[in-house]
């Protein structure tokens, strides 16, 4: 297969030609009365008009045909279990595990795939967010989908994706990430049984957070995200269907072309994907358990100073060094939600039952942290420098918002482990009257 080209930055203004018809541009200006090779220019905007410059998104596609050429949506079925309806099921706030989901047996493609976990909030209020997995094992065909209702973070946790989009293509790898912004059209080819995990925020964008005193470099570097070419198809397709996720619904209208026709683009609003293996970990070198946020790759701020819609964290390998401490995660009740999955191997606060490709959900307030297993050795480990999370990638959708389990997460899926709490019952009585229990 040919090695795809990228455009390297985050938050950068591109430009970018398909190389079979160079000065398809325009030169100095958006909309010319004509555009270069009897091309359509067509602006997609990601923010207000209005917006500040540093929070300014948009990007001018030129085109084949604009997007607009295109029979009227009407309601489909496809993806039955993509809802926003949170109020389907009662709520508690048991801690939850769920077992690898399954892959489909019968044919099922990216969008078909679509399973809401959890989620929060309002598309029509631009407010909230929705945890689905995907599950599929057919390349999209003839059809190009969108949502209309947020910014699509997709972590692949088994099997390659090929994304095509409106602004070239992308290959996305397990322990590779991808975002498709709202309003961007894509496909999603694989190779196989494909599975893994989409936050999806209806608030606005990803940002890569501050630094701080961290300085001007460290965590997932800018130049790391990258961002397709152009590249364009000039297809006649008849039948060929845009599906539209809308306010929680999925629509489609048929068109008789393919809409990866753009020639030429340039702007700041564009796809872009990233490897989690670039990211450079920051931690305690002395003493004590940092918290999570210092693994943040991309943040959707919400209006509140520091606090997130949704917080994309992982948990990559690193060296463990602190001393006297005890280093895994500690145990905790959070005023965020953290809803986590595993895309390889193990996570240090849980090696058993957690596992590649199913998830947890710990809930608002709701006590979490080590099993007795991982307490009870790292209560008592010899604290030497230790190479940690070898061969794992575990990661956090951390979010502000109090998040609705689905009837598909809760009952349908089949994969809720009832008995998780059990993990945490052993944890034995130490205290003592002794000042130094354990040694
Ligand atoms: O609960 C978890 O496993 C995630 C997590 C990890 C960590 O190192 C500190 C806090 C936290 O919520
Ligand atoms: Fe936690």
């Amino acid at each position: 297969m040919e090695e795809l080209k990228y455009l390297s930055g985050f938050g950068s203004e591109f430009l970018s030609e398909d190389p079979r018809r160079p000065g398809a541009l325009p030169v100095g200006q958006n909309s010319p009365q004509q555009c270069p090779y009897g091309l359509y220019a067509e602006q997609l905007s990601g923010s207000a008009f209005t917006a500040p410059r540093h929070d300014n998104k948009r990007s001018w596609l030129y085109r084949i045909r604009p997007s607009v050429v295109h029979k009227p949506f009407k309601r489909t079925n496809i993806a039955k279990y993509m809802t926003h309806k949170w109020d389907d099921v009662e709520q508690d706030p048991n801690q939850c595990r769920w077992l690898p989901f399954d892959l489909p047996s019968a044919e099922q493609d990216f969008v078909a795939g679509l399973h809401t976990v959890c989620g929060a909030g309002d598309p029509r209020a631009r407010h909230g967010i929705a945890i689905h997995v995907f599950l599929c094992n057919t390349s999209m065909d003839k059809s190009a989908f969108y949502s209309s209702d947020g910014d699509l973070l997709i972590v692949p946790q088994h099997g390659t994706l090929n994304i095509t989009t409106e602004f070239g293509k992308m290959v996305v790898s397990p322990n590779e990430i991808a975002v498709v912004q709202l309003g961007m059209r894509f496909a999603v080819a694989v190779e196989g049984p494909s599975r893994g995990y989409i936050l999806e925020v209806f608030d606005g964008h990803f940002k890569l957070p501050d630094l701080g005193p961290i300085g001007a470099n460290g965590l997932a570097n800018p130049r790391d995200f990258l961002t397709p070419v152009a590249h364009f198809e000039d297809k006649d397709i008849p039948g060929f269907k845009i599906l539209n996720k809308y306010q929680g619904t999925i629509f489609e209208a048929e068109q008789n072309h393919s809409p990866f026709d753009v020639v030429a683009w340039h702007g700041n609003y564009v796809p872009y994907k990233y490897d989690l293996s670039k990211f450079m970990v920051i931690n305690s070198v002395s003493f004590d358990h940092c918290d999570p946020s210092i693994f943040t790759v991309l943040t959707c701020p919400s209006t509140k100073p520091g606090v997130a819609i949704a917080d994309f964290v992982i948990f990559p390998p690193r060296w463990s060094v602190q001393e006297n401490t005890f280093r895994p995660p500690y145990y905790h009740r959070n005023c965020m939600s953290e809803f986590m999955g595993l895309i390889l191997g193990s996570y240090e606060a849980k090696e058993g039952g957690f596992l590649p490709g199913g998830a947890s959900l710990h809930s608002m307030m709701t006590p979490h942290g080590p099993d007795t297993k991982c307490f009870e050795t790292a209560s008592k480990a010899e604290l030497v420098p230790q190479k940690i999370a070898v061969g794992t990638q575990a990661f956090m959708f951390e979010s502000s918002l109090s998040m609705a389990i689905t009837k598909w997460g809760l009952e349908t899926c089949q994969k809720l482990d009832a008995k998780y709490y059990e993990c945490w019952q052993e944890l034995p009585k130490l205290f003592s009257d002794k000042i130094n229990v354990q040694n």
